[in-house]
């Protein structure tokens, strides 16, 4: 078999292949997409880092590839889901580069605080500038920390260890957690607002893109320090050009750029602002620690075994696939339901398997549940093989209760979560070997858990459903249908409505407004 090497890696990772035996390495480094098309087919397997992309027209031409390895963890450069339609594995090394990135954030931090690079450069010119480079201390200093996932923890540790007030924003991190290593969880605008330093440690999603704009920096304390060692375009750098020309950053540290590679950017004409070519890698360390862990991936999945980071692909025994076939895909729209209506910190979720699939090991559903709830937060840090891990990492309690006794259903499944600002729950079943909703919160009903809706909790009285078909009708989003459920007349009730594509922000303005409405959540279920 072959594999090839499209960045560099770790001398170690190649020996990784060399002592499997029968694993051939090209090395080839800086090729154009159409090079590499034109070699692919001869190769089981792909490794890149950061800079090659592995596009859909890559993965086309590749008749035999298996796998593709990622040393790092953003898998960005690699079209996952054309991967995913060709059968193909992709791994990446989630961990190994966590204390690289987190070290350099420091560097970024403190070289800020104390003009590091401009008095340097000052000097080196000929200037002994004391004065003009009085820094500031860290000690008592607030450091906002967006996304506190792996690298985000550990730089809040190391603050912590500068006495350091540390923030974090994250829905996915428990506040017993943040607790444990000192750190305070509070939403985005708190952080924004009262941060001295903000340093950014989430994956670049449609959420999080452009997240710092101008509109956010207008927010900050004057004389807020931004870090970014996460992924470029996160900041918006035309609106902290701006805020920094203007006083109202006083430096910024970016390891990482909207365009990669990035050699010119007004930003790199303002002394305040600190500049890294996408180093937070680049230690010797974490470059063994991730071409080691991806090569022994690579491996495994050649010879056909289990791996323990793939990005795509549902770790389910092939004699339980038959079984759980329709449930995966069942359990997959609960849990991205419950990630879409839910509120706040999440901190435990149950999930009850009632019916004849209690007498199986349900782990790869319950795994698909927390991949479907945790994805549209996490994106691609989330697999179905990560899940739990990802999920007991943020100090989510993940509990599973079986029981066979079920009269309604063959099958009944429950997913309950509870975050800090309620109690969520929805259960669901295969009917006619299609799946189905049939309970929300406490409210029964029957629904085909597809495309795009409008969840409305509200209290059951006349003009509610009218109005809210008057406003999704002005702006034109067709109603393709409608669920209701209620206990009582006059109580609490839900309204579901299928709906051909998406809403527009304003119009869920304005269903909150009718009188009576509780709360409005558009859901993607395609
Ligand atoms: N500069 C570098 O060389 C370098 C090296 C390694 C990782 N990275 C990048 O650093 C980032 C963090 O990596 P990690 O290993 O800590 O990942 P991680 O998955 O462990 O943590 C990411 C955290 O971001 C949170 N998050 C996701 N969306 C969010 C949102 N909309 N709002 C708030 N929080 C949100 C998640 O809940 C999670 O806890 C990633 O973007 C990764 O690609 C950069
Ligand atoms: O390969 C690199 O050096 C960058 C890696 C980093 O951005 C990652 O996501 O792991």
């Amino acid at each position: 078999m072959r594999v090839l090497v499209c960045d560099p890696i770790s001398q170690q990772g190649i020996e990784v292949f060399q002592a499997a035996g029968n694993i051939e390495v090209d090395v080839k480094l800086k090729q154009t997409e159409d090079e590499i098309v034109n070699i692919v087919a001869d190769y089981e397997g792909i490794i890149v880092r950061s800079e090659t992309k592995i596009t859909k027209k890559i993965i086309e031409a590749a008749d035999k590839l298996k796998v593709i390895g990622r040393a790092g963890v953003g898998v960005d450069n690699i079209d996952v889901e054309a991967a995913t339609q060709k059968g193909v594995v992709v791994v990446n090394a989630p961990e190994g580069n966590t204390i690289a990135a987190a070290e350099l954030t420091l560097g970024h931090i403190i070289a800020l605080a104390r003009n590091i690079a401009p008095a340097n450069d000052a000097l080196k010119g000929g200037t002994w500038a004391r004065s003009k480079y009085v820094g500031l201390e860290l000690k008592g200093k607030k450091l906002g920390i967006l996304g506190m996932g792996k690298i985000g923890s550990e730089v809040a540790k190391r603050a912590r260890a500068f006495d350091m007030i540390v923030y974090a924003y994250d829905p996915f991190v428990s506040e017993e957690r943040a607790r444990n290593i000192g750190v305070q969880v509070k939403d985005l605008d708190t952080v924004i607002r009262e941060a001295d330093i903000i340093s950014i440690h989430m994956p670049k999603t449609k959420d999080t893109y452009r997240l710092l704009n101008a509109e956010k920096f207008s927010m900050m304390k004057d004389g807020v320090y931004i870090v970014n060692c996460a992924r470029g375009g996160i900041v918006d750098e035309e609106a902290l050009y701006e805020a920094v020309t203007s006083g109202k950053v006083a430096g910024a540290g970016l390891d990482v750029f909207e365009k990669e590679p990035m050699t010119e950017s007004p930003l790199f004409g303002l002394e305040q602002v600190l500049v890294t070519p996408h180093l937070g890698a680049s230690t010797k360390e974490a470059q063994v620690n991730v071409a080691v862990d991806v090569a022994h991936d690579i491996v495994k999945v050649l010879r056909g075994e289990a791996v323990s980071a793939a990005v795509n692909i549902p770790a389910v025994k092939p004699e339980l696939m038959a079984i759980f076939k329709p449930y995966l895909d069942l359990v997959e729209r609960l849990g991205r339901f419950i990630g879409q209506v839910t509120d706040g910190h999440i901190e435990k979720i149950s999930l009850t398997y009632a019916g004849d699939l209690a007498q199986y090991n349900v782990n790869p559903l319950t795994t698909t549940i927390l991949k479907g709830l945790l994805r549209p937060t996490l994106q691609d840090a989330v697999n179905y093989v990560n899940a739990p891990f990802v999920a007991k990492a943020r100090g989510i309690k993940v509990t599973e209760t079986k029981t066979v006794d079920m009269d309604d259903y063959a099958n009944l499944i429950t997913l309950e979560v509870v975050t800090s600002k309620g109690t969520k729950k929805v259960s669901g079943t295969i009917m006619q070997k299609e799946p189905r909703f049939v309970r929300i919160d406490d409210f029964s009903l029957d629904m085909a858990p597809i495309g795009h809706m409008l969840v409305m909790p509200h209290i059951d009285k006349p003009r509610i459903i009218g109005r809210t078909g008057t406003i999704i009708g002005e702006h034109d989003v067709n109603i393709a249908g409608m669920h209701l459920g209620r206990k009582e007349l006059g109580g609490p009730a839900i309204a579901i409505l299928n709906i051909d594509g998406t809403v527009p922000e304003a119009a869920l303005n304005q269903l909150k407004e009718i009188d009576g409405v509780i709360d409005v959540k558009y859901v993607n279920l395609q």
